[in-house]
C-alpha cells in the first residue's frame, strides 16, 4: 500500500490534512512528537551534586521512610504513563505494539498541551494479559496515574481491572471511560435540544468492545433503561442467548430482541453510537431511525457515516464525529487530559464513578455557556453557539481546564479519594486558567475563524518549492485560495519535482501576461506620479516585481491578503508592498513579533521590524497598536516599555523618549496597563519590582514588550530561539490599510502557512 494515500484525498471544506502532509510533520526535524526537558539546572559541579550523586541521596532517603513524599521531591505527581500493546490502535485493527507509538505519543502531547500533565508512552509488546499486567504493575511507582490506550476489548476489562487493584494510583482505560464519559455529555445535550428524556431514549451501539460497553455502563448508570440500549458487533445484535463470539461483557448487556441485526435494530431508534468500523451505517440505515435522530459516528480516523451522508439522509439529525474537521468532535481528547489533572492534584487513589459523571457534567454545562470570542473564531469566525452543530466543547477551548478538571477533584474529595485534598476550588479553577497559554487556543481560533471565512490570499513568490508547499497548505486547511504568483508551468514543474500534485482551487498568475496589468499599472500611476514614478515605471513595476503585482492585487481588491518574504530581503518586500499598499491613517506601520515560550506563555515584542529609533509619539503609538493585537491574541496587555535603566537608573538618551512616551498614552487615558521605562527582567519578573520598584503599575509579567529601538528589537528577537527553545512567529507587518505580510527568509514552510493565516484572518476584521 502507498502509505500517503491512507488519508483521503482532501476536499476544501472538510479534510484538513493529507497522508503526505502527516508524515512530513513526523519526519521533521527530530522524529516524532516529544522530547524530555529539564526542570533543574545541571550546568555547574554544585548543580550535580545537588540533582545526582550525593545530593540525590537525601530524597531518596526521605521516600523510603514515607512514600507520600515521592510526590514531593520526584515529578511522580504530574507524571502519567500512556500504555498500549496496540491491539486496538483507533478503528485501524491490531496494528501492534510499535504501530501503535504515533497514537501514544498524540495522546502525551494532548496531555502536555490541554493539561500540562507530563507523560510519557510505553508501547508493550505482548498480547498475553498476564505479561501486560505485570509490566505494568511493577512500573506503578513512577507515576501518578496509568493512562491505557487502544488495548482491544475483552482483554483490556481484565487487565484494567487487575491493575486497579494492583495499584494505588488512578488505572484508567481511556477508550472505555474518557470516550463514555464525553460521549455521555454530547449525548445529555444532544437529547435536551431533541427534548429527549434520557430514560425513555432508544439507543443502539455498534460496536460491543472496549468504548461500546463503558459507554453502555456510564450511560445505564446515568439512568438509561437495560432494556432500551441494545448492542451491535461483527455477529450483529447482542440478545439474550446469543452464543456465537460472546464474553461475559457482552452478555452483561444482552437484551431481549427480536432484532438480529443493525438495520433492524435501528429502525425507530432515537439515538445511534458508532464505536465500530469505517462505514459500518448506510444512510437507509438511518432513514429509518425516529424524528429529530441523534448520530454518534465515533469511530476514528473514519467514522461509520460522514456527516454529508447522514445530512443528506437525514436533515433533521443532530451529528457527531470524533474527528475535529467537522464539527461536533465527540472524542475523547475533552476528556483525559482534564480528568487525570483534577484527579493528580488531589492525589487521588483512582478514577472512581462519581468523577467520571462529575467529568461528563461539566463538559455538558460548559457546552450550554456563552462561548466568549476568543474561543468562537476571534470574533470573525461561524457562530459557536449551543445547538445541533455545537453540543459539545471545542477541544480548544481553554475554559475546560478550568471547569472539567475542578469537577474531577471535587467529586474525588466528596467521594473519599482523595489523598490531598484541595481547601480552595475556586482558587484551583482560576490557577488553572492561567496555567495555559492563551495565544495558543487564540491562534487556533484564528485558523477557525480563516476557515469559517476562507479569503484569496496572494503568495507572491509562486516559483519557490516553500511557498508551492504553503499554498498547498493553506488550501488543505481549508482556509481559502491561494494564489501563486508565477509562471504557470515553472509552478507545476516545481509542484512535478516535489512529489505533489497542485490541488484544485489552487490559482497561477502569471504577473506579465495578466490581463490586469494595465488595470494595476494605472492605479499605481495615480498613487505615485508624484513620487518621480513616469507611467513606464509604474507599468515596469507590475510586469516585473511579483510583490508590486501582489501587492496591486491586494490594494484593488482582487485578493484579500498578501504574503511574501522568502527570496527577498525584508526592505526590498516592504518597498514592493508599500509602493501599492497605504498605511492606516493615523497609524504607525511597525512589526509585532511572538514569543511562544514554553515557560511564560507568549510575549509580544515591537517594533521588530520598521523604525529604526522611534521618537515618543511612534512609541505611544506602537504601545497602543500592539495592545490591541494582544488582546486579539487573547491576552489581557501588560505593556512594558523597555530600556537598559529603570524608572531612571542609570540615566541616558534613549530612555528619555521612552519615559515620555508612557506619559503620552497616560494623557491621553488608554485602557491597558503599561509603565516604563524598565529593564527586561524587572518587565518580565514581579518579584524583582517587589522591593525596588512597589509603585510599578503593571499587575504581573509584562507581555508586551515596547523596545526602544530597532537595533535591540532584532537582538532580542534573533537571539531567542538560537538560546532557547522559544518559537518566535513574525514580525507581522501591523499598520497598513490591507493586509501584508513578510516572513523572514529563513522562514519554513509551516511559517509561512502560519502568517498566511494571520494575514488572511487580518482581512476578515477589516
Ligand atoms: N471518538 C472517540 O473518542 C473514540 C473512538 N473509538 C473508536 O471506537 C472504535 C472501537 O474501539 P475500541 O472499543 O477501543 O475497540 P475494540 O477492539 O475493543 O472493539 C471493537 C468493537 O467493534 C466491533 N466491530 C468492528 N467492526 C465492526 C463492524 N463493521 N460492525 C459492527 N461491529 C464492529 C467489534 O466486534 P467483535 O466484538 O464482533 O469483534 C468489537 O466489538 C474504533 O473505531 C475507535 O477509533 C474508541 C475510543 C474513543
Ligand atoms: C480517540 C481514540 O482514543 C480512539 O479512537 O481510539
Ligand atoms: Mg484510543
Amino acid at each position: 500500500m502507498d502509505d500517503t494515500k491512507i488519508l483521503p484525498t482532501p476536499d476544501s471544506r472538510t479534510a484538513r490534512v493529507t497522508g503526505e502532509e502527516a508524515l512530513a510533520m513526523h519526519a521533521e526535524g527530530r522524529p516524532g512528537k516529544l522530547e524530555i526537558r529539564l526542570t533543574k539546572p545541571l550546568v555547574t559541579a554544585r548543580d550535580l551534586s545537588l540533582a545526582y550523586s550525593p545530593g540525590v541521596a537525601e530524597p531518596c532517603l526521605h521516600i523510603a521512610r514515607d512514600p507520600a513524599l515521592a510526590y514531593d521531591y520526584t515529578s511522580k505527581g504530574n507524571f502519567v504513563a500512556v500504555i498500549s500493546n496496540g491491539t486496538a490502535v483507533l478503528g485501524l485493527g491490531n496494528l501492534g505494539a510499535l504501530a501503535s507509538k504515533p497514537v501514544m505519543e498524540g495522546k502525551v502531547a494532548l496531555f502536555k498541551r490541554f493539561a500540562d500533565v507530563d507523560g510519557i508512552d510505553l508501547c508493550l509488546d505482548t498480547e498475553d494479559v498476564d505479561a501486560f499486567v505485570n509490566c505494568v504493575r511493577y512500573l506503578g511507582p513512577s507515576f501518578g496515574g496509568i493512562n491505557l490506550e487502544d488495548i482491544k476489548a475483552p482483554e483490556c476489562f481484565i487487565i484494567e481491572q487487575r491493575l486497579r487493584e494492583l495499584l494505588d494510583i488512578p488505572v484508567f482505560h481511556d477508550d472505555q471511560h474518557g470516550t463514555a464519559i464525553v460521549a455521555a455529555a454530547g449525548l445529555i445535550n444532544a437529547a435536551h435540544l431533541t427534548g429527549r428524556d434520557l430514560k425513555k431514549t432508544r439507543l443502539v451501539i455498534n460496536g460491543a468492545g472496549a468504548a461500546a460497553v463503558a459507554c453502555a455502563e456510564l450511560l445505564k448508570a446515568m439512568g438509561m433503561r437495560p432494556e432500551n440500549v441494545i448492542m451491535c458487533d461483527t455477529k450483529g445484535v447482542v440478545y439474550r442467548g446469543r452464543t456465537e463470539g460472546m464474553n461475559q461483557w457482552k452478555s452483561a448487556h444482552a437484551v431481549d430482541t427480536n432484532a438480529r441485526t443493525l438495520t433492524q435494530a435501528l429502525e425507530g431508534a432515537d439515538c445511534f453510537f458508532g464505536l465500530s468500523a469505517k462505514g459500518a451505517v448506510t444512510q437507509d440505515m438511518v432513514r429509518a431511525m425516529a424524528p429529530a435522530p441523534i448520530i454518534f459516528a465515533m469511530a476514528n480516523p473514519d467514522p461509520e457515516i460522514t456527516p454529508d451522508e447522514a445530512k443528506a439522509a437525514r436533515p433533521d439529525c443532530i451529528i457527531a464525529t470524533g474527528r475535529s474537521d467537522y464539527p461536533n468532535q465527540v472524542n475523547n481528547v475533552l476528556g483525559f487530559p482534564f480528568i487525570f489533572r483534577g484527579a493528580l492534584d488531589v492525589r487521588a487513589s483512582t478514577i472512581n464513578e462519581a468523577m467520571k459523571i462529575a467529568a461528563a457534567n461539566a463538559l455538558a454545562l460548559l457546552a450550554r455557556e456563552d462561548v466568549p470570542e476568543e474561543v468562537a473564531g476571534a470574533g470573525a469566525g461561524r457562530a459557536l453557539r449551543f445547538g445541533p452543530e455545537y453540543i459539545i466543547p471545542n477541544a480548544f477551548d481553554p475554559r475546560l481546564i478550568a471547569r472539567v478538571s475542578p469537577a474531577v477533584a471535587k467529586a474525588a474529595m466528596e467521594s473519599g479519594v482523595a489523598r490531598k485534598p484541595i481547601p480552595d476550588l475556586a482558587r484551583y479553577a482560576r490557577d488553572l486558567a492561567g496555567r495555559l497559554d492563551a495565544t495558543a487556543s487564540a491562534l487556533e481560533a484564528i485558523a477557525e475563524a480563516v476557515r469559517a471565512n476562507p479569503k484569496r490570499v496572494v503568495f507572491a513568490e509562486g516559483e519557490e518549492e516553500k511557498t508551492i508547499r504553503a499554498a498547498i497548505a493553506f488550501r488543505h486547511a481549508g482556509y481559502g485560495t491561494p494564489v501563486l504568483i508565477g509562471r504557470e508551468d515553472r509552478v507545476h514543474a516545481v509542484a512535478a519535482t516535489l512529489g505533489i500534485p497542485l490541488p484544485d482551487g489552487i490559482e497561477i498568475h502569471n504577473a506579465r501576461l495578466s490581463t490586469s496589468n494595465i488595470r494595476y499599472a494605472e492605479a499605481l500611476y495615480a498613487k505615485r506620479q508624484r513620487d518621480g514614478f513616469l507611467m513606464r515605471d509604474c507599468q515596469r513595476l507590475v510586469n516585473q516585481d511579483r510583490n508590486v503585482f501582489a501587492a496591486c492585487m491586494v490594494a484593488a481588491g482582487d485578493a484579500d491578503a498578501m504574503v511574501t518574504g522568502s527570496t527577498r530581503s525584508y526592505s526590498a518586500a516592504l518597498e514592493g508592498i508599500t509602493m501599492a499598499i497605504d498605511p492606516l491613517p493615523r497609524s504607525v506601520l511597525f512589526g509585532l513579533s511572538l514569543i511562544v515560550t514554553r515557560r511564560s506563555g507568549t510575549v509580544l515584542v515591537a517594533d521588530t521590524a520598521i523604525h529604526e529609533r522611534p521618537d515618543a509619539a511612534t512609541l505611544a503609538e506602537i504601545a497602543r497598536q500592539s495592545a490591541v493585537a494582544a488582546r486579539r491574541l487573547g491576552l489581557h496587555p501588560r505593556v512594558a516599555f523597555l530600556s537598559f535603566s529603570t524608572f531612571g537608573d542609570p540615566k541616558g538618551v534613549i530612555p528619555g523618549s521612552v519615559r515620555d512616551a508612557v506619559k503620552l498614552l497616560d494623557k491621553t487615558g488608554v485602557d491597558f496597563e503599561h509603565d516604563g521605562e524598565m529593564a527586561a527582567d524587572v518587565a518580565l519578573n514581579p518579584t524583582l519590582r517587589e522591593t525596588l520598584y512597589p509603585f510599578c503599575r503593571l499587575t504581573g509579567p509584562a507581555n508586551v514588550l515596547i523596545m526602544p529601538g530597532l537595533y535591540a528589537a532584532h537582538i532580542l528577537t534573533r537571539a531567542i530561539p538560537q538560546l532557547t527553545s522559544a518559537t518566535v512567529i513574525g514580525p507581522l507587518l501591523l499598520g497598513l490599510s490591507r493586509p501584508a505580510q513578510i516572513v523572514p527568509m529563513q522562514a519554513g514552510v509551516n511559517q509561512v502557512l502560519d502568517v498566511a493565516c494571520l494575514a488572511a484572518h487580518a482581512a476578515i476584521a477589516r
